[in-house]
């Protein structure tokens, strides 16, 4: 590989850094009270023997999971479980729903099957705009089931299926890469604040 291309290619990956950081800084005047805001609603319903379930599609399941894992394992310091469920993780379900029903339906049938009243929904979709995000926030909504969402884009459809029940973090960027990036520094901060909240 020649030094020009080597060049090429590092203008490219400190561009993402500089752009990660621009949208970051936006989103830090707005989202860090809706992040506390989050974090009272989650460790009331973790106090009170409920659980956070997540769900969303590709980069977003695996938030959800990454997520789901710091609630149960632990995220900086040693706690109690707390209960979370990503439910982008077994393939029986999402095969079987996806393949009976649609794929639309993959998270809202779990979250009836598995949701209660007093649960929170955590659905995370950069566009807003997940059909199977969206019916998993309208199960939960009929359910009592509050929910978080994080998005992007202007926040899409999902955006006017909330209400004050609910929390929206929307991330001001329409770059699915970027909003991601944002979305997982939300999600630390919520995993600090439960942790600050029920455990200092
Ligand atoms: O990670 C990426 C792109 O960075 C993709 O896997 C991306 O998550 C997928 O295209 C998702 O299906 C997008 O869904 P959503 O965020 O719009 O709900
Ligand atoms: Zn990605």
């Amino acid at each position: 590989m020649n030094k020009e291309t080597i060049e090429r290619l590092r203008i490219r990956a400190s561009q993402h850094f500089l752009d990660s950081i621009a949208v970051k800084q936006e989103a830090e005047k707005t989202l860090p009270e809706l992040v506390a805001r989050g974090v009272m609603a989650m460790a009331q319903c973790l106090q009170s023997g409920g659980k956070v379930m997540a769900c969303g599609n590709g980069g977003s399941a695996a938030d959800a999971q990454h997520f789901a894992a710091e609630l149960i394992g632990r995220f900086e310091r040693e706690r109690q479980e707390l209960a979370a469920i990503a439910l982008t993780t077994d393939s029986s379900i999402l095969t079987a729903v996806g393949n009976d029903y649609s794929y639309d339906e993959i998270f809202s049938k779990q979250v009836r099957g598995l949701g209660k009243e007093g649960d929170i929904l955590l659905g995370i979709s950069t566009s807003g705009n997940s059909k199977n995000v969206i019916k998993a926030i309208e199960a939960a909504k009929k359910m009592g089931i509050k929910v978080i969402a994080f998005t992007g884009n202007g926040g899409g459809k999902i955006a006017s299926l909330l209400d004050q029940d609910d929390i929206h973090l929307c991330v001001p960027s329409s770059r699915t890469a970027r909003i991601q990036e944002t979305h997982l520094v939300l999600l630390h901060g919520l995993c600090d604040g439960v942790d600050h909240l029920m455990f200092d």
